[in-house]
């Protein structure tokens, strides 16, 4: 007899822990005949050194799960658990340490990179958000992980092509020494040249630095290239998660896969 492929998540006896999971998320916008059910009883996990990819087409709810996952939306029900403690109604200094924790790089490094600070300030202030001091060879090794030189610290964001930009995100959310990274589509603005050169970046990083990210896209290619498992979402529900390309089981997954035909073989990690 024929063993099928798994298609969840391994056991959890064999697992590592999650270290960010939404456990019964539900997100309403809006109240009364307006309200709208963003995020339906979600459930995903990330365990420890791996990355989830989250896909689903524009207007699914991804940003919105990655916004819960952040502490950035207020979930109506469910917890969203860091390291198994309940995080989702936490305020104030409690919460600002949660957002040091999760590292949030969203699609457009020009909307999180303030334009008038300098890159190695932003780096000091990820590095100590009180002292936000620059330490120089701090400074120098956040830019060396993402193949800048050091002197980058003494320029401005409008000096740096877009793909450029991406990577001092990608730094500025290292240096913070985050238990998990949030990606929220953070190739779709960039050239598929400069997309690929990201990517690479990403699943080196996370091949060397054992990262544990939540990797969100609309572009299952792109997903594939950096995830360890991937949780497919459709209008605020999670269809299926686990190693989908193996036995997809929902419908509209195999429509994804279908309409993926030229996945880029996934680099080794
Ligand atoms: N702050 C908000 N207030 C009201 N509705 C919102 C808000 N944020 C998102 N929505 C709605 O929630 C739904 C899901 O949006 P969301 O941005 O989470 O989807 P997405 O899968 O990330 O799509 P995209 O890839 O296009 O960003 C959409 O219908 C959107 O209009």
């Amino acid at each position: 007899m024929t063993v099928p492929p798994p298609t969840g998540p391994p056991p959890t006896e064999t697992a590592p822990a999650p270290v960010l999971a939404a456990d019964e998320v539900t997100v309403v916008f809006g109240h009364g005949r307006r309200a709208q059910t963003v995020l339906d009883n979600v459930s995903v996990a990330v365990p420890k050194g791996t990355t989830l990819g989250l896909v689903g087409e524009s207007g699914s709810g991804k940003s919105t799960l990655a916004k819960a996952m952040v502490g950035l939306v207020r979930p109506r029900s469910g917890r969203i658990l860091l390291d198994g403690r309940d995080v989702s109604g936490l305020r104030g200094s409690k919460l600002t340490e949660v957002r040091r924790r999760v590292q949030l790089i969203s699609q457009d490094p020009n909307s999180s990179l303030n334009p008038r600070m300098r890159i190695g300030r932003a780096l000091a202030e990820a590095i100590d958000p009180r002292r936000a001091r620059a330490d120089r060879a701090a400074i120098a090794r956040g830019l060396e992980m993402v193949a800048l030189d050091a002197d980058a610290a003494d320029r401005y964001p409008h000096e740096f092509s877009g793909g450029q930009r991406q990577r001092i995100a990608i730094a500025r959310a290292l240096v913070a020494e985050p238990d998990i990274v949030v990606a929220d589509e953070i190739t779709s603005a960039l050239d598929c040249s400069v997309q690929a050169e990201v990517l690479n970046l990403l699943a080196g990083l996370r091949a060397r630095l054992g990262l544990t990210m939540l990797f969100i896209s609309h572009d299952l290619a792109v997903v594939r290239h950096v995830s360890d498992a991937v949780a497919v979402m459709r209008h605020g529900v999670i269809v299926e998660q686990g190693r989908i390309y193996d036995a997809p089981a929902h419908p509209y997954t195999r429509r994804l896969l279908a309409s993926a035909p030229s996945l880029p073989a996934k680099e080794p990690s």
